[in-house]
């Protein structure tokens, strides 16, 4: 069977564009001829539930609350079928428990999840099933087919060829329709790339290219009108049967014609069976009941009216109806079917074979450097096209050298621009890393990424936390090196080679930290205005604590020993001082004649000049001490990063 082809326009919003779509749509249906026969599914036969309930402590009362009983479903290979059900009915919950995600926040389950009659062990479960989540993680920079070519580098054993790799990615870009899509990018703020329905196809056809057996897809058409809902719908449905894929997929309110495509239908309310069978005979069943549905009336739309808690019409017993329904379709001959046919399976998974043993399949294992290299790469594709990443920033730090030089301009070695310099050198080191906060959203929107790849099982966060790291040292070397050019040298600051680069290394640890602060500080709560407003106070405690506005002879012991000795900007400011001040010598007031003014004491006093070390002495800081400070700068990083790392591990969502 082939995949149909709809829409291949940039758009794709209409079924109406003529010439162009005509001849996209016979490209694509020769392309979807090509065998694919990685993706077949010759393993799982059937996919079913027993006796599946989930029990969650109440957020009001902290009593159990049962948010799906008893579900029972049988679903053949080949088949799709729909979880569908008002908001708040247990959709989500079910098809969690299905895919052996957690059901919902400290959720309890029983029940068997059964394939070709015997439960499946978890692992298993990843191995042969895919999870399309509602809102896609899709990079938006990224082209359709680098996005499913990473997907597959991520997902496949290393023993794939490339070779191979890539014919499953072609393969599955013409089973989709996307072929003319290929190197189109999917779409960033600033520049549009797919409309919503190839997003979400994209999306599908990425999860597929690790060969699931069996496809959850949660919400696929949420956000979609009702053409693009029932090509999406439609393109799914074709590849499962191509393929003999068992497909569930949670839905809201489908169209007729997209209710039609399904082969069965699962009806929800309250976390209890409304219906489970075809769609189509969903009417004479509600019939039976004495639940007239319309002829004209969309089926989908009656359904989730006759089930749904939330309208209550005048005169309308809600609770009743919605507990005789339930209670009908305990008692009916359909739901005893169901059971039958779930008994029967299991029976025969015990006698004859229903299909090769899953518990004594091998599944190979995903090399584990190459993750990490995997996404080095794609961070690396991502950091250069995608301007909010680096870009902005990248322009926002020039900003401010220009800024900075100009303002501090060609400050001179009188002693009147020795506070200045100090000042000039507080000011640009610790707003440098106060900037860094504009690194948050970049961040949050790779660890969102990283959860949905996470949870599909295609990546860990030692990899993403590597990759995340590596990532950022060139640009904020390159970043470094900017701001300094341009600020080094318009503010005048100690004109030697040498001096230039230690000042560069401090801005560049500088950077790093504050990047690494804000890894963390997102990792914890990521949740932008809360990321970003626990950021900017960590900066602004750093900066009180530093040493600058407040010498440390006179700050108080406790954000002295609390707090200073683990400010990364204390190390860089008094590392930049003593790069500027241990060899430079300023001039006093006066002559020779009226009698020199000096405003820091020191030997050179006699002949109108402060030695550069007085000032130092003044903040109380020493020379030759610089390695100490870089290394405990790079504690300071690693500290960070370990932490970002451990937060990872603990917090899944
Ligand atoms: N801790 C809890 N306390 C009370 N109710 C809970 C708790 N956890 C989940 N629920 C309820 O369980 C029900 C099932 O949620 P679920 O997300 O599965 O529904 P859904 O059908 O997918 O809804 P939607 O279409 O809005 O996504 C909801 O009514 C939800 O409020």
């Amino acid at each position: 069977m082939r995949a149909p082809s709809m829409d291949t326009s940039t758009n794709g919003s209409s079924h109406a564009n003529g010439a162009a779509f005509e001849e996209g749509k016979h490209k694509d249906l020769e392309l979807n001829s090509i065998p694919s026969a990685h993706l077949i599914n010759d393993i799982v036969q059937s996919f079913g539930w027993q006796g599946m309930n989930v029990t969650v402590k109440d957020r009001l009362t902290k009593q159990p609350l049962s948010i799906l009983s008893d579900a029972n479903g049988l679903v053949k290979a080949g088949e799709l079928i729909a979880i569908m059900g008002p908001s708040g009915s247990g959709k989500t919950t079910l098809l969690n428990t299905l895919s052996h995600r957690a059901a919902a926040a400290g959720a309890t389950t029983r029940g068997d999840i059964l394939t070709n009659g015997q439960p499946i062990e978890w692992q298993h479960l990843r191995h042969l099933s895919a999870y399309v989540e509602q809102e896609d993680a899709l990079i938006g920079s990224l082209t359709v087919r680098e996005t499913m070519d990473f997907a597959a580098r991520l997902a496949l054993a290393p023993s794939i060829t490339k070779k191979d790799r890539l014919a499953r990615v072609d393969d599955l870009l013409s089973s989709f329709g996307m072929v003319g899509q290929a190197h189109t990018i999917v779409g960033t703020p600033i520049k549009k790339g797919l409309s919503g329905g190839q997003k979400k196809r994209l999306g599908v056809a990425s999860r597929l290219v690790t060969d699931p057996k069996i496809l959850f897809l949660d919400e696929p058409t949420s956000g979609l009108d009702s053409a693009l809902s029932y090509e999406v719908i439609n393109y799914i449905k074709a590849i499962g049967k191509k393929n003999n894929l068992v497909i569930i997929a949670s839905i809201h309110q489908p169209s007729t014609t997209t209710f039609e495509l399904f082969d069965r239908l699962c009806l929800l309310s309250k976390g209890k069976t409304c219906y489970f069978g075809p769609p189509m005979a969903a009417r004479q069943y509600f019939n039976a009941l004495g639940y007239q549905m319309p002829l004209e009336i969309n089926p989908a739309e009656y359904l989730l009216d006759l089930i749904n808690t939330e309208i209550v019409r005048e005169g309308d017993d809600v609770k009743a109806r919605i507990e005789h329904i339930h209670e009908a379709w305990d008692n009916s001959p359909d739901a005893h079917a169901i059971k039958n046919d779930l008994e029967m399976v299991v029976s025969h998974s015990k006698t004859d074979k229903a299909g090769p043993d899953i518990i004594k399949m091998k599944f190979p294992h995903q090399n584990a450097f190459i993750v990490p290299l995997v996404l080095l790469h794609r961070a690396w594709i991502k950091s250069y096209r995608d301007v909010v990443a680096y870009g902005i920033r990248v322009v926002m730090y020039l900003g401010l050298a220009i800024l900075m030089g100009t303002v501090f301009l060609r400050l001179s070695t009188s002693q009147t621009d020795i506070q200045p310099f100090i000042n000039a050198i507080f000011f640009g080191s610790s707003f440098m890393s106060f900037m860094a906060i504009a690194y948050v959203p970049a961040f949050l929107e790779d660890r969102a990424t990283f959860v949905k790849e996470r949870a599909n099982g295609l990546c860990g966060p030692f990899a993403f936390t590597i990759a995340n790291f590596l990532i950022g040292l060139p640009y904020l070397f390159f970043i470094a090196i900017l701001f300094s050019v341009v600020e080094y040298f318009l503010s005048n600051f100690r004109p030697t080679f040498s001096a230039f680069m230690m000042w560069v290394m401090w801005l560049f640890l500088d950077l790093v930290a504050a990047e690494s602060l804000i890894v963390l500080v997102s990792s914890i709560f990521p949740v932008f205005v809360v990321s970003l407003a626990v950021a900017a106070f960590a900066n602004g405690l750093w900066m009180c604590v530093d040493g600058f506005l407040v010498p440390m002879a006179t700050l108080n012991v406790f954000w002295k020993y609390v707090f200073h000795y683990i400010d990364y900007q204390a190390y860089v400011f008094q590392g930049m001082l003593v790069n500027e001040f241990e060899s430079r010598v300023f001039d006093c007031a006066g002559n020779a004649h009226t009698g020199y003014q000096c405003m820091y004491p020191s030997d050179l006093a006699p002949i109108g000049k402060i030695r550069g070390t007085a000032i130092l002495e003044a903040f109380n800081y020493h020379t030759g001490l610089e390695s100490e400070w870089v290394g405990i700068m790079v504690g300071i990083i690693l500290g960070y990063r370990v932490l970002g790392y451990l937060v990872l591990v603990i917090k899944k969502t």
